[in-house]
């Protein structure tokens, strides 16, 4: 049987500051402990401009938090006014990156085209995608969530090779329970994170579909997270808000306490 890690992951969107970064980190650093570590990987995606100070942290302390961006351009380099490439992330170490999260889906236009296509550009430059898919309020009382769902996780991972995919990270986010307190049911979320691992199975094999891991976000709390975790498809969470109290996300980290 495959035992897949769980992944805590911190998405902090557009907040703090590279200072306020790297008080928030450290912080973190100070509350886990080394066991911590051996049972959840934990990660942390800030923005763009704080990327270099977490490293430098990361690196000098010996941290074993690992970070990454929440969004990386399709292109290599050249004139893309705002963008960051694969080069640079890479450049700064960056572990994971964050692609086509409904935020970016939904402010920027972004197709499954774009996401796949930045989907590659990660595995181009060694960097893990966290793959962000999941339905609008809508999609879900039409009773469409599932194969609105599988339709992502298959456009953004369109002629990705099974050697790559067995990496990829899935966050299945359903827009309505983001950062809206309104957190999808463990049992509704397993549903959906079911399916995700039987479209990967489908897709690649079922070997791969069980090493990867599909995590699950949308409101997610220290009072939630157990009960999330204990479904069989989920593992991880990828948490907005409560990310950036590091006290809570140290709980959320701890999922196996609550
Ligand atoms: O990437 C994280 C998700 O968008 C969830 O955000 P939230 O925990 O604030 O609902």
């Amino acid at each position: 049987m495959t035992t897949r890690t769980p992944l805590m992951a911190g998405n902090w969107k557009m907040n703090l500051n590279h200072l306020e970064a790297i008080a928030h980190v450290q912080k973190l650093a100070f509350a886990l402990a080394d066991k911590d570590y051996e049972a959840v990987e934990v990660a942390v995606l800030p923005p763009f401009t704080d990327l270099r100070s977490v490293q430098t942290l990361v690196d000098g302390d010996k941290l074993k938090i690992k970070y990454g961006a929440q969004d990386i351009s399709a292109h290599d380099g050249g004139a893309y006014t705002g963008e960051i490439s694969g080069p640079m992330l890479a450049k700064l170490k960056c572990t994971y990156v964050a692609v086509g999260h409904s935020e970016r889906r939904q402010y920027h236009a972004e197709t499954d085209e774009v996401v796949n296509a930045k989907v590659k550009a990660a595995f181009k430059h060694g960097i893990t995608p966290i793959l962000c898919v999941g339905e609008e309020l809508e999609v879900r009382e039409a009773g469409n969530h599932v194969s609105h769902t599988l339709a992502q996780v298959e456009g953004g991972l369109k002629d990705v090779p099974a050697e790559q995919a067995e990496s990829v990270v899935i966050a299945y986010e359903p827009v309505w329970a983001i950062g809206t307190g309104k957190v999808c049911g463990a049992e509704d979320a397993q549903e959906v994170c079911a399916a995700v691992r039987g479209k990967l199975a489908e897709l690649y094999s079922q070997e791969l579909a069980d090493k990867v891991r599909i995590q699950y976000g949308g409101s997610v709390k220290s009072g939630n997270v157990a009960e999330i975790m204990a479904q069989a498809d989920i593992d991880g969470a990828l948490v907005g808000g409560a990310s950036l109290d590091a006290d809570e996300f140290v709980k959320i980290i701890r999922f196996r306490d609550q």
